[in-house]
């Protein structure tokens, strides 16, 4: 019995729940208030002609929508850039040529570039010419071997940004490619401080690399021909693996670079970072430092100062010497290509350095 009456009182209470719910319970579910409460938004709506001034506001957005694409037509020109479109454009743009409204920010807008080592004597050049096509472009050096004359034309010029930073720390920024020549180059200034010059080959184009990665940037390092260490073919083809000493006084300089190379070629195998090697052989022109102690500096230094010339070993080792904005040509051509991997740049011409002593 007690049993039952339990059981009725239950029902009972449950009963009375329902009632409830149903009456005036402040608890009552949300559907029940949405149903009733339909009717007035409706009213709402119809009440002031509020659902007229909506379709007026409707009317007057789609018409300014429809109109201001021929008003941006009337505007002045976009600037006619020459160049082949370059990749980071064409990603964002999709293939085939740029047609009707593309939103602000993205449509004809300039290619924005950083230089790490872009106040040195190739990366200035190089900077310049960037600048000269119409391109953004972001400097980053530590003024290590770079130094600010070189650059000190452009201050002032609203495309150009200089940033004092070293590469082997991590750097954020927003660019569609990057050139990465930060390392000193010359061996007096790469023997300086070879830890230093190793860890910069290494960590800086590790950072690069990962910033590439990161924003969907193209990537250039440049390297060396002295990755081809004391050749034993000639002339070397980018094919050639190269003879280097792994423990020598230039191993800094030869296999950070090389570890660099490596490094570009797993961040394109592993990541998909479209990469690009520029091996670069011998260079010269204006700007170069007198006192690098390469042999153009020197003899170029000698003969200002009607010094001798200083001849090392038997001075029957050849090189070739190429001009500055050759190779600064060659290294955006390499960019702008699709040639994913190492390309030597440099003058196939070879002279024996005894020749070039006679010529200087
Ligand atoms: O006063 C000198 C200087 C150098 N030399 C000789 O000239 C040759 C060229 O030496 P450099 O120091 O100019 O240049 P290297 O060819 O050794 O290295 C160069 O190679 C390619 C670049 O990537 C490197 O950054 C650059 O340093 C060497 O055989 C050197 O012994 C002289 O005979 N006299």
């Amino acid at each position: 019995m007690k049993q039952l009456h339990k059981q009725t009182s239950l029902n009972h209470r449950r009963e009375e729940e329902m009632l409830g719910s149903s009456e005036t319970s402040p608890y009552s579910p949300k559907s029940i208030k949405h149903t009733r409460s339909l009717p007035r938004s409706i009213n709402y709506l119809l009440r002031e002609q509020r659902l007229l001034f909506i379709l007026v506001g409707i009317l007057i957005g789609s018409t300014f929508f429809i109109i201001q694409p021929t008003l941006s037509r009337l505007g002045p020109p976009e600037p006619v850039h020459t160049f082949l479109p370059r990749t980071g454009l064409a990603r964002f743009a999709g293939p085939g040529p740029r047609t009707g409204r593309v939103p602000v920010g993205i449509g004809g807008r300039r290619q924005r570039i950083v230089v790490t080592g872009g106040a040195g004597f190739v990366g200035s050049h190089l900077v310049d010419k960037l600048i000269a096509r119409g391109d953004d472009v972001i400097v980053i050096d530590n003024f290590f071997t770079g130094r600010k004359e070189n650059l000190v034309h452009l201050f002032g010029n609203p495309r150009f940004e200089l940033i004092r930073h070293d590469v082997v720390e991590p750097i954020l920024l927003e660019v569609d490619q990057i050139y990465h020549l930060a390392c000193p180059a010359s061996p007096v200034h790469y023997k300086y401080n070879p830890v230093k010059t190793i860890k910069t080959n290494v960590m800086g184009t590790l950072n690069m690399l990962g910033l590439a990665k990161r924003i969907g940037a193209r990537f250039l390092l440049t390297s060396t021909s002295e990755v081809y260490g004391d050749p034993l073919e000639h002339p070397q083809k980018e094919t050639y693996w190269g003879n280097v000493n792994p423990i020598g006084e230039r191993s800094c300089y030869d296999e950070g670079k090389r570890t660099a190379e490596t490094l570009a070629m797993d961040y394109h195998r592993g990541a998909g970072v479209e990469v690009r090697i520029a091996r670069i052989f011998n260079t010269y022109g204006p700007r170069m430092c007198l006192d690098d102690g390469r042999v153009v500096s020197n003899f170029v230094a000698q003969a200002i100062r009607k010094q001798p010339l200083t001849v090392y070993g038997d001075g029957k080792q050849t090189r070739s010497f190429q001009y500055v904005s050759d190779l600064v040509n060659g290294l955006v051509a390499l960019m702008e290509s699709e040639h994913v991997g190492p390309f030597n740049l440099g003058n196939p011409g070879e002279f024996t350095m005894l020749e070039l002593a006679q010529v200087s």
